[in-house]
């Protein structure tokens, strides 16, 4: 089975464009999870211009199915992570200024780094996840890290899904393959949708989890919330 989580980033866009609690994350998130998700995600930046380190500390008091904790880690990341200990802490490469995550690591250089960290997040009894392009050279310096699972970054899929979709997914099936063969645990995500989101786990059934949040709650604008987190649930049930 693949996971849905959500990611409520895009709730707290909402809520800080008037300084007040509408929309209240929490609520969202407790929503999410009765209406079928399967695990919540957030990815606070420096900036704090969506999820606040204090929404992570009160998400993870009522989170009930998986939290992800996404982001660089940095001192205050890593912070976060020992005081909440989410079931999983997805390790992003973002610079403090980037506008949205726009690649994975680069596990070869950084492989000294993530093995020191990820040892200090299983510390703490924390799965790890490691945010990744499609190349297969990343993949067995990912797996010297420790890591338990590699995150696949699924824009280029995404915005080539329209053009041509075998084309798409093909780097994709095939560093999902070494990755199952290396006993790397495999998530996917950024920019996944309801047109392109059934085609990916049809490639690749053996996703543990993929974590929407842009597209979702653009789309709940239109069906509601509970509608739409159902929507993207059959979408991994084709
Ligand atoms: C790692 C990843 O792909 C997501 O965290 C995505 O970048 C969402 O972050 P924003 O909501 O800040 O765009
Ligand atoms: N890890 C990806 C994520 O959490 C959401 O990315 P997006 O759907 O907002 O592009």
């Amino acid at each position: 089975m693949t996971k849905l989580s959500v990611n409520i980033n895009k709730i707290a866009t909402i809520r800080n464009a008037r300084g007040a609690n509408n929309p209240d994350v929490v609520k969202v998130a407790l929503d999410a999870e009765r209406f079928g998700a399967q695990g919540i995600t957030v990815h606070p930046r420096p900036d704090e211009r969506h999820i606040r380190y204090d929404d992570v500390l009160a998400l993870h008091q009522v989170v009930t199915t998986e939290f992800n904790i996404e982001g660089y880690p940095d001192k205050r990341y890593m912070e976060l992570v020992r005081l909440t200990k989410p079931a999983q802490a997805t390790l992003v490469p973002d610079p403090p200024e980037a506008i949205t995550s726009n690649t994975g690591w680069d596990t070869i250089a950084h492989q000294a780094l993530l093995k020191d960290i990820i040892a200090e997040l299983h510390e703490y009894g924390v799965r790890t996840s490691i945010f990744i392009n499609p190349e297969s050279r990343y993949f067995e310096p990912a797996k010297n890290t420790g890591t338990d699972r590699v995150e696949l970054y699924t824009e280029p899929y995404a915005s080539h899904y329209h053009q041509d979709r075998d084309a798409a997914v093909r780097p994709y099936v095939e560093v999902a393959k070494l990755a199952r063969e290396l006993g790397l645990g495999l998530n996917a995500g950024h920019d996944l949708d309801l047109h392109n989101l059934a085609f990916l786990k049809q490639q690749i059934p053996w996703l543990d989890e993929v974590s929407i949040g842009h597209a979702l709650i653009c789309d709940a604008l239109y069906y509601g919330l509970e509608n739409t987190i159902q929507m993207y649930r059959r979408q991994l049930e084709l």
